[in-house]
């Protein structure tokens, strides 16, 4: 007899008669109905391997049995890799961000800098001789690598990076060495225990001159007995610089110094996509938890309604489900980008490099803290079993903040942003993705409240926000500021410009993405809906942008506000069925509070029963603690 498998009755009833196709959805967000049976196959192959479970929950477990039960798993999953269903590089994708990684690794992969940092600073600035030695023994896992250019003293300063690689020209040879203990490289990933080979970024010195940052190839431990090499902690031997500069003796600049930073650029492109994996993972278990949720009372006398019903929790988490698509559609328009920028880099051509830095700088920065901040939105709405561990938002949040200062901490980058704004407004040059800067923006400044009208008034907003910084920068150059004073008293207007072009990117991909796409109508509908609602949020959210670059008027304001509401109210029946439409499997969401079924209180309490405090009535420190403070009679 088939056991029946048991459904949340609140949330079976969120799932009838839903007017869409909910595979549609998915099979956009895959990129294809075929990625979409290629990743299920995937999850299936990992997901139903038993030794990739955890015996106890991880965070039960001690500071070094988490560490090498993580490794346990990760070594595991790379002897998988070879009979993957999915082929190489969409399952090392997958296993090593937020997605199905996350759902066997929960602490973190110790071999994800090897994949993310390690082999494309091979592949994007080692020589072709260089790659054939070293990308080979990469990918066959016969050298397991880091990227360490972050050191204890310096972490966005790149230009103040204190690590020296000074070459001897009878040698032939570079000396590495930490001058300082602000000089120790501190914070890659893999570096403590794991990696036996690191990128190591260092000032490059010859001939008595520094050449700037450049990327070294350094062997940090035995390849047999895994020990440090001889002098490892403050002077490193026979490192090699990767894409050498460096012929017969003679520097030989690089078409542009900048290229040496192409690794982090890789990286935040492939974040934007990683904070919002987190993303959809927080709202789906926060939408069918307060679907599941009864509290209080919204009718007198009526039973406790779910708390999805209360205007304020849809308020809470409509829109962070707006910006899953909102996210999606950014960063899968700024991956063709980069696509595009590399391809004609490696042609000589780096004409689109600025428009990839500024663009990868402002989307990582605005997607890692909005999701972030989103997420902890998530956490609240699900009150006390939000903030469990269990509930996995801590986790979710740990990893999304992150996001936040590594690759570029954030304000850093917006001030980067700021530079390549002004720089293309005023020179009035290039900018594939800032085209609106170019020129006088045209057309009457009324304003209209229809989608493309909200898109105008985003658009003002850049551009107004931008010629604001630049008339503070020009005001106090008139007073006789030193250029670098100015642009330090101009930081928060600069930020805000850096902000509002992110956010006009972010709102016209997901326009175009609309008008583009070859979608249901239905489907259609439903991502209008969400569309209109995200773009009115954000409006609202900085109304004084708008105010401050458009004839925004109090009327229009009340009116955008009563449209929200509305898109509020149509959305809230669709939106267990949105989050559904993830298909994010549990195993992923590893939630009692997101699981499909909504059997939430039973899952709540066995998970709570699996606490080793929970094994046994009278913990022994009872006895040797409590028990004589209560007979002390203090
Ligand atoms: C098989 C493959 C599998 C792949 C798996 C994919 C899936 C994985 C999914 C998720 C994984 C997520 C896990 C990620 C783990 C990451 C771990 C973290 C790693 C790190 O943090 S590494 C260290 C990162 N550090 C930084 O980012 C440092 C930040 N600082 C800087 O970038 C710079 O110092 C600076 C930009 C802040 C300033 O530099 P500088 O002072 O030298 O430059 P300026 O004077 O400001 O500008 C000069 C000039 O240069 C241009 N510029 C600057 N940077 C760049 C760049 N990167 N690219 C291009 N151009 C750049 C700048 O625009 C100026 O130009 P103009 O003079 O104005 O023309
Ligand atoms: C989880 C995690 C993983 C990491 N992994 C790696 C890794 O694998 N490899 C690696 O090399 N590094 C790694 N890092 C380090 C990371 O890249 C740095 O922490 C990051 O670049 C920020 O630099 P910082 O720590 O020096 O911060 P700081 O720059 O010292 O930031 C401190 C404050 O100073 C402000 N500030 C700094 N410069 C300016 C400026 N010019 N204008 C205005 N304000 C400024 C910042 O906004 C911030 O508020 C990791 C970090 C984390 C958190």
């Amino acid at each position: 007899m088939s056991k029946e498998i048991y459904e949340n009755p609140d949330l079976k009833k969120e799932r009838q008669n839903c007017p869409f196709n909910k595979e549609e959805i998915t099979h956009l967000l895959d990129g294809g109905k075929e990625k979409t049976i290629e990743r299920k196959q995937l999850e299936n192959y990992i997901l139903s391997d038993e030794q990739l479970k955890d015996a106890v929950p991880m965070e039960y477990l001690s500071h070094a049995d988490k560490y090498a039960e993580e490794l346990r798993k990760a070594c595991l999953l790379m002897h998988k890799l070879a009979d993957s269903p999915a082929g190489q590089v969409p399952t090392l994708r997958a296993l090593m961000g937020a997605g199905l990684g996350s759902a066997v690794l929960k602490e973190g992969n110790p071999l994800a800098l090897h994949y993310v940092m390690f082999i494309p600073a091979l592949m994007g600035q080692g020589t072709i001789d260089q790659q054939a030695k070293w990308l080979e023994k990469a990918y066959n896992l016969n050298m397991i690598g880091t990227y360490a250019q972050t050191e204890l003293g310096h972490g966005t300063f790149l230009r103040g990076l204190e690590t020296r690689a000074t070459y001897d020209p009878k040698t032939q040879e570079f000396i590495l060495e930490s001058p300082s203990l602000t000089a120790y490289k501190w914070w890659p990933g893999s570096l403590g225990k794991t990696a036996n080979y690191a990128v190591v970024m260092a000032q490059l010195y010859t001939k008595g001159k520094c050449e700037g940052t450049h990327p070294f190839m350094v062997q940090l431990r035995d390849e047999e007995t895994h020990e440090p090499l001889p002098g490892i902690v403050n002077m490193w031997l026979n490192p090699v610089c990767i894409s050498s500069y460096i012929h017969y003796g003679t520097y030989v600049k690089p078409t542009n110094s900048k290229l040496s930073y192409a690794t982090m650029v890789f990286v935040r492109v492939v974040v934007c996509q990683d904070v919002t994996t987190n993303l959809r993972k927080a709202v789906t278990i926060a939408t069918r938890y307060s679907c599941v949720r009864r509290q209080s009372e919204l009718k007198p006398g009526d039973r406790e309604p779910q708390v999805m019903d209360y205007q304020a929790q849809q308020n809470k988490l409509l829109p962070p489900l707006a910006a899953t698509f909102a996210f999606q559609l950014a960063a899968d328009h700024l991956w063709n980008l980069y696509h595009t920028a590399n391809n004609n880099i490696e042609q000589g051509d780096l004409e689109l490099l600025p428009d990839l830095h500024g663009l990868s700088c402002a989307l990582k920065a605005l997607c890692s803290s909005e999701a972030a901040n989103f997420v902890e939105v998530c956490r609240q709405s699900c009150g006390g079993h939000g903030y469990m561990s269990c509930s996995n938002f801590p986790r979710i949040y740990g990893q999304v903040t992150a996001a936040e200062t590594y690759e570029g901490e954030n304000t850093v980058l917006w001030l980067q942003v700021a530079r390549y704004l002004v720089k293309t407004r005023k020179e009035q040059s290039g900018g594939l993705s800032v085209k609106y800067l170019i020129g006088e923006e045209k057309g009457p400044k009324t304003v209209d409240t229809t989608l493309e009208g909200i898109v105008k008034l985003y658009r003002r907003a850049a551009v107004g926000l931008v010629d604001v910084a630049i008339a503070e920068l020009d005001k106090s150059g008139r007073k006789g500021e030193a250029p670098h004073d100015a642009w330090n008293h101009a930081a928060v207007y600069l930020i805000k410009a850096a902000q509002a072009h992110a956010r006009l990117f972010v709102v016209e991909s997901f326009v175009d993405s609309l008008k583009e796409g070859k979608l249901s109508a239905p489907v259609r509908t439903v991502l209008s809906q969400l569309c209109e609602l995200f773009i009115i949020y954000w409006l609202l959210e900085r109304s004084g942008d708008f105010f401050l670059c458009s004839n925004l008027t109090k009327q229009d304001l009340l009116l955008l506000n009563s449209k929200y509401v509305e898109l509020l109210a149509a959305i809230r029946p669709q939106a267990v069925n949105l989050v559904d439409s993830f298909d994010l499997r549990d195993e992923v969401l590893n939630s009692p509070l997101g699981c499909w079924d909504g059997n939430v209180y039973q899952r709540l309490f066995d998970e709570a029963a699996k606490s080793p405090l929970n094994q046994s009535n009278v913990h022994e420190s009872f006895h040797k603690y409590l028990k004589p403070l209560l007979k002390s009679n203090l």
